[in-house]
């Protein structure tokens, strides 16, 4: 029999790309130690080697509320329904989590995943890691690794062992070097203004020591000269960065690890290909097939003095597409355009280059760009990359190998530092692009391939469904706030796919009225590519009519509950219309109450379907409508305040009556007051203490009688 202990299996999952980042990260320098092993996305189990590898590496992160990504739900089907205590027998495992501490279920999949590996069998060879990205991931993540590397020689008994502890020795002394940069107190300047133009031998000696570990496999992508401009590009928001904590004889200490260089840009042509607007490019991998799909309504759902700017959009997806009020799909909007061509031009790529033909190559390249294989430049830059995310520490520690500035290099080094978090925080704070980056740092010109292995995937942006198929049909509606507000540091900020729809509809008027218009734009010919989101979170309709709703959800968090209330009149006309079937009192009894819990600023600027929802009250389709008003009066009143207030009601109706209980919108302040709010109608009526009541809300989320549908 092989020795199983002798090959370690990494299995990851990940919903916005840092697990499968710092997953194929550890892999590939597992494998740059020396270490044989294998990587896989939890999904491709039946294809991992689950069964014949004795050291296993999970990596995993969090989503909705507590809830495993999307990538992992075939492998928690799979560990559900194994009852086998001997499966993993032979296995040692270790987790690293990924969540945030201000989301009510910190990193419960790494708790979970524990569990259950515990019983099928395997045993822990070292502890679990719980990274937060309220403090950075990097904090825990990177000892953790470390750590890691300690470990691994003990638990994997490869040929290569005795190499390996030694090398792996050697490094720890080099690493120990790297991580705690001695800069001499004469050579600290007190502000950025009077700092010195040489860089601090410490600093020097730390580069080459760091760039001695890594293989330096960069290729320029693009051999060109510096464009002069000849068009107007957009300029990036200044940071401001605060050097308080670079002292005199500070230790720049906790710098990131090193990123092993992974993707290889290659051109492959300077054939032009014709530009496609709106047309995503094929590498981009969706779960179910891209359609482009007429929009044929936009209503403008908020007035001009309004804080948020709310849209409503219909679209005509066909009579053949099939899909439940409460299901998802995703739009695949492209980075902003402009900041797209002013990043290429800070690259220093000239536009004749957007067009030509390149490849993405390398050894566990990150997905969405495993078939970048033959893409426009100017397509990876639009349809791959993430510009607007949080940046990564990884991010400033690269960009500080590719300036020419000793200042720059220092204040980048010291952004990354242990000593440099609170810049870094702020930094974050203030969500700047890349383009905001690059121009701060105006001496540093990175490789566009660092760019591709440090920044995150570009994500389609996903919607609930807001119609019924009943009511309306072939047509989906959907509604959202167009995401543009100014930051603490006076910096304007876009978010992506909002502000390129509201674009795309021409900017429609504010609502004047309580009755918004709806403006018939079916004749404009817009498209947009979208597909359909299997809902794996069945956030749908119960099947039995007869089963009461409670309907939690502020802001746009209403918007799949329209579509279950239009589903559910719909579903009573069409009983009524059908005369024979019942008595009318019989077919109003035939559907349970429904409670809703719906929350917004200001009810005359910002009360989102007023129209509908009065008439639905009127039909007796709501038949609890509880109102919160959070900015009219001097009191906020949220929707957990009412629930609170309704606490004994909801008791009957939740737990003698069995309603299903629905929470849509945002992930961390409301879900978790919510959360907090049904256990204390757990504790006052049903006579049990807080732990008891959070394993029963955890019951009802498996049993699927608390739905959520939850976003960031
Ligand atoms: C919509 C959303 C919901 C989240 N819910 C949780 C949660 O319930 N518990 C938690 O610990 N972290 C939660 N997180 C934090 C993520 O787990 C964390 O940001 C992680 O770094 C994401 O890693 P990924 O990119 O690999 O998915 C949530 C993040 C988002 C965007």
């Amino acid at each position: 029999m092989a020795d199983l202990a002798k090959e370690y299996l990494i299995l990851w999952a990940s919903q916005t790309g840092n697990a499968e980042w710092i997953a194929k990260n550890i892999h590939t320098e597992a494998g740059k130690k020396g270490y044989k092993g294998q990587c896989f996305v939890m999904d491709d189990y039946t294809i991992a080697p689950l069964q014949q590898t004795g050291v296993i590496i999970l990596v995993a992160s969090n989503t909705g509320d507590g809830d495993a990504p999307d990538n992992s739900l075939k492998f928690w089907r799979f560990l559900r329904r194994n009852k086998d205590k001997t499966y993993l027998n032979n296995a040692k495992f270790t987790i690293l989590g990924l969540g945030d501490s201000n989301y009510s279920n910190f990193n419960y999949t790494g708790q979970r995943l524990e569990k259950k590996f515990k019983e099928l069998g395997a045993t822990m060879f070292y502890e679990r890691g719980m990274a937060d990205d309220a403090e950075g991931l990097e904090n825990v993540v990177d000892p953790w690794i470390e750590k890691l590397w300690e470990v691994l020689p003990t638990v994997l008994s490869q040929d290569t062992a005795l190499s390996i502890t030694e090398s792996v020795n050697s490094e720890k002394e080099l690493e120990k070097q790297m991580t705690e940069l001695q800069i001499e107190p004469e050579l600290i300047p007190f502000s950025m203004k009077n700092r010195k133009n040489t860089l601090p031998q410490a600093v020097e000696n730390y580069t080459k020591l760091e760039n001695s570990l890594v293989e330096n496999s960069e290729t320029k992508p693009v051999e060109s000269p510096p464009v002069t401009a000849t068009v107007e590009y957009v300029k990036g928001y200044p940071l401001h960065i605060s050097l308080d904590g670079l002292e005199a004889g500070v230790k720049l200490t906790g710098l990131p690890r090193i990123s092993v260089p992974v993707a290889k840009l290659t051109k492959l042509s300077e054939q032009q290909l014709e530009t496609k607007e709106n047309s995503v490019p094929d590498f981009v991998v969706t779960p179910a097939p891209v359609t482009y799909v007429p929009v044929t309504m936009v209503s403008c759902l908020t007035t001009a003095d309004a804080v948020k700017r709310t849209l409503e959009l219909e679209l005509d997806v066909g009579q053949d597409t099939h899909f439940e009020p409460g299901d998802a799909f995703g739009i695949l909007a492209p980075n902003n355009e402009q900041l797209v061509q002013a990043i290429l031009n800070r690259l220093n790529i000239p536009s004749s280059e957007y067009n030509c033909l390149y490849t993405v190559e390398g050894e566990n390249l990150p997905t969405h760009l495993e078939k970048a294989t033959k893409t426009r430049l100017i397509d990876l830059f639009r349809y791959a990359i993430d510009f607007t995310s949080h940046p990564r520490k990884a991010l400033f520690r690269m960009l500080a190998d590719h300036t020419t500035d000793p200042k720059e290099k220092l204040t980048l080094m010291y952004i990354c530092s242990k000593q440099g978090t609170a810049a870094f925080n702020a930094i974050r704070d203030e969500s700047p692009t890349l383009l905001d980056i690059l121009d701060s740092f105006p001496n540093c010109q990175p490789p566009v391939e660092r760019l591709l292995d440090l920044l995150p995937a570009h994500l389609p942006r996903f919607y609930s469904i807001s119609s019924s198929p009943l009511k309306r049909q072939g047509k989906i509606r959907f509604a959202f706030n167009v995401v543009n507000y100014t930051t603490t540091g006076n910096a304007q900020r876009k978010g992506v796919a909002t502000p390129w729809l509201d674009n795309l509809t021409s900017l429609v008027p504010s609502r004047t009225t309580p009755e918004n218009q709806e403006i018939d734009i079916s004749g404009l010919g817009i498209k947009v590519p979208m597909y359909i989101r299997p809902n794996a979170n069945a956030f749908v309709l119960p099947t039995k009519t007869e089963r009461p709703l409670v309907l939690i959800g502020p802001g746009t968090g209403i918007a799949p509950f329209i579509g279950f209330l239009e589903h559910r009149q719909t579903q009573r006309k069409i009983r009524m219309s059908m005369g024979t079937v019942g008595h009318p009192r019989e077919i109003q009894e035939s559907f349970g109450p429904v409670y809703l819990y719906y929350g917004f600023r200001d009810k005359s600027k910002d009360f989102l379907f007023e129209k509908e929802i009065n008439q639905f009250k009127q039909d007796g389709i709501i038949t609890h409508l509880a109102i919160a008003e959070s900015r009219a009066t001097e009191t906020k009143v949220y929707v957990q305040d009412l629930i609170k207030r309704d606490a004994e009601k909801l008791y009957e109706l939740i737990v003698k009556k069995d309603a299903a209980i629905y929470i849509c919108g945002d992930a961390k302040g409301m879900a978790r007051g919510v959360q907090d709010a049904l256990v204390e109608m757990l504790v006052l009526y049903h006579q049990v203490d807080v732990v008891e009541a959070n394993k029963i809300l955890m019951e009802w989320i498996s049993s699927k009688k608390y739905l959520r549908d939850l976003w960031a």
